[in-house]
């Protein structure tokens, strides 16, 4: 068993392929102006940093500036539909039931808003996995500030040689290396990068965590 030992997880484009809800709320935004609709491989890079950089791409890219309404009616209409499309990525729950067998405790570090980040874990029955779960505007850091990790570990009460964070953009890389904490990157998400350490399907996964923290 591995009680001690902990995997954090990103949660869109990692867990979740949440980009049709993300870029439906964008594009209804953007429709309210008559502009859009932004085709989802072109929102895919934009997703990331959270909502509202994501409601800032999704303007610039048609020559505009949200402004707060734009913004309040943008987070409060995802937060409306954040499940309507969104579905794990294939094996995910087998692998997150295999985490946990081994007696890995699991967290969620997103850049996504709680509220969302929590409403969606709990309508894909993915909740009950995690023992912590920080959201982007929970606390005054975001990834790829480490600290947002931290928090997460900190909570967990975890160090940073017992954790591994898995996710699917730049900013979970960056924000793994700042705390020397060992990373994996996932293929089937929204982000590019040349990290190393790699997998192209959940199921490879728990054998991958085992050898990383073994
Ligand atoms: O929603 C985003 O932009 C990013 O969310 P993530 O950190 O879970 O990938
Ligand atoms: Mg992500």
């Amino acid at each position: 068993m591995n009680l001690a030992k902990a995997v954090v997880f990103d949660l869109d484009g990692t867990l979740i392929d949440s980009l049709p809800d993300l870029a439906g709320a964008l594009n209804r935004s953007l429709a309210r102006h008559g502009q859009g609709p932004i085709v989802q491989s072109d929102v895919a890079p934009m997703v990331g940093d959270g909502a509202k950089v994501l409601l800032q791409k999704g303007y610039a890219a048609c020559g505009l500036s949200p402004t707060d309404e734009d913004e309040a009616i943008f987070l409060a209409d995802y937060e409306a539909h954040v499940t309507d499309l969104t579905e794990p990525f294939p094996g995910i729950p087998a692998a997150l039931t295999a985490l946990r067998d081994s007696g890995y405790r699991l967290a969620v570090c997103t850049n996504k808003p709680e509220v969302s980040a929590r409403k969606v874990l709990a309508a894909l029955d993915l909740e009950a996995f995690f023992d912590v779960v920080i959201g982007g505007d929970a606390t005054p850091y975001r990834k790829p500030d480490p600290r947002h990790l931290q928090a997460v570990l900190n909570a967990l009460d975890v160090t940073t040689t017992d954790a591994v964070m898995v996710g699917d953009h730049i900013n979970d890389m960056k924000t793994a290396a700042g705390l020397r904490v060992e990373a994996i990157f996932v293929t089937w998400g929204y982000g590019r990068t040349d990290a190393m350490t790699r997998v192209d399907q959940a199921a490879q996964l728990p054998a991958l965590v085992d050898r990383l923290l073994g």
